[in-house]
């Protein structure tokens, strides 16, 4: 998918909202974890349930790696079967020397179909660029993250600037809005303006409302530009929303509310 297809996406559906698939098999309804395909089955549900009300699905690739060959496979069905009409990421967060790169990018891209994929950005250029030779994909670069952490590394001064400012100003001049993304967590709005200026035009993944407790309204009047350029990921408050049998029913209110407030926020 393409940078407009995701533009246009937006602007239908009035929404900027990627629910996250962060499937968990001890967390989903009792009455599924025993189904033999229960991790396909529970994100079935959850794609049905709100796909109205989103634009891009994130599949964060742990939760699938930690069960061996039936969680790749359920990770495999997952991505053919979210419509064409999302984006999709995949959160993998991988990044290495060029040639290793390279086979992350061709997992991800050509044996998976994902539209994206997290990277760290740590080892530069090289671990990065395998990622952008691809046409309609897109490099999502971790730039301040959600997490505590985030103060660790990101949030430390080099010279007069924090050093995901630094990371952020270098790896734009690698790519353009059409190949590049930035993650930056929800929690961390009071740097959205910041950042802005940094790349007034490209897309943030921004994870972090719901369970992580930042919020949608600061992150979209600092965060938004001319084209949205936001995806707001929620993954927990979305998929676990309850723990019946009407899980998938209590999913699609909750993302319902998201795009309603989205709705509310947007500029055009
Ligand atoms: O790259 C990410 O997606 C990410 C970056 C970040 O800074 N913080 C963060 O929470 N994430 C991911 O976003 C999701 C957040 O999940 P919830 O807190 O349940 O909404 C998880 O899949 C995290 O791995």
């Amino acid at each position: 998918m393409n940078r407009f297809q995701l533009v246009q996406q937006i602007k239908g559906k009035r929404s900027f909202l990627c629910v996250g698939l962060d499937t968990d098999i001890t967390k989903i309804p009792k009455h599924l974890q025993s189904h033999a395909n229960a991790i396909f089955e529970f994100n079935k549900s959850i794609i049905d349930a709100t796909k109205d009300h989103c634009v891009a699905y994130k599949i964060n690739t742990a939760f699938y790696e930690a069960l061996g060959v039936k969680g790749w496979e359920a990770m495999e069905q997952t991505v053919d079967y979210i419509p064409k009409t999302h984006f999709t990421i995949a959160d993998a967060k991988r990044g290495d020397i060029g040639n290793t790169s390279s086979q992350y990018a061709k997992a991800f891209f050509e044996t998976l179909n994902f539209d994206s994929i997290t990277v760290a950005p740590y080892m530069g250029e090289d671990s990065i660029r395998p990622f952008m030779e691809y046409e309609n994909k897109f490099v999502i670069v971790l730039g301040l993250t959600s997490n505590k952490g985030a103060k660790d590394f990101e949030l430390q001064k080099m010279g007069d600037e924090f050093l995901y400012e630094k990371v952020i100003s270098k790896v734009a001049e690698w790519g353009t809005p059409e190949n590049l993304m930035f993650v930056v967590g929800a929690t961390q709005s009071s740097e959205l303006s910041n950042i802005r200026k940094l790349v007034p035009d490209h897309f943030l993944l921004v994870p972090g409302v719901g369970f992580q407790g930042g919020s949608l309204k600061e992150v979209s009047e600092h965060g938004l530009n001319k084209d949205c350029g936001l995806l707001v990921n929620a993954s927990r408050a979305i998929i676990y929303a309850s723990e019946d049998e009407s899980f998938a029913d209590e999913a699609k209110i909750i993302a319902q509310q998201y795009q309603q407030e989205m709705n509310g926020y947007l500029n055009f």
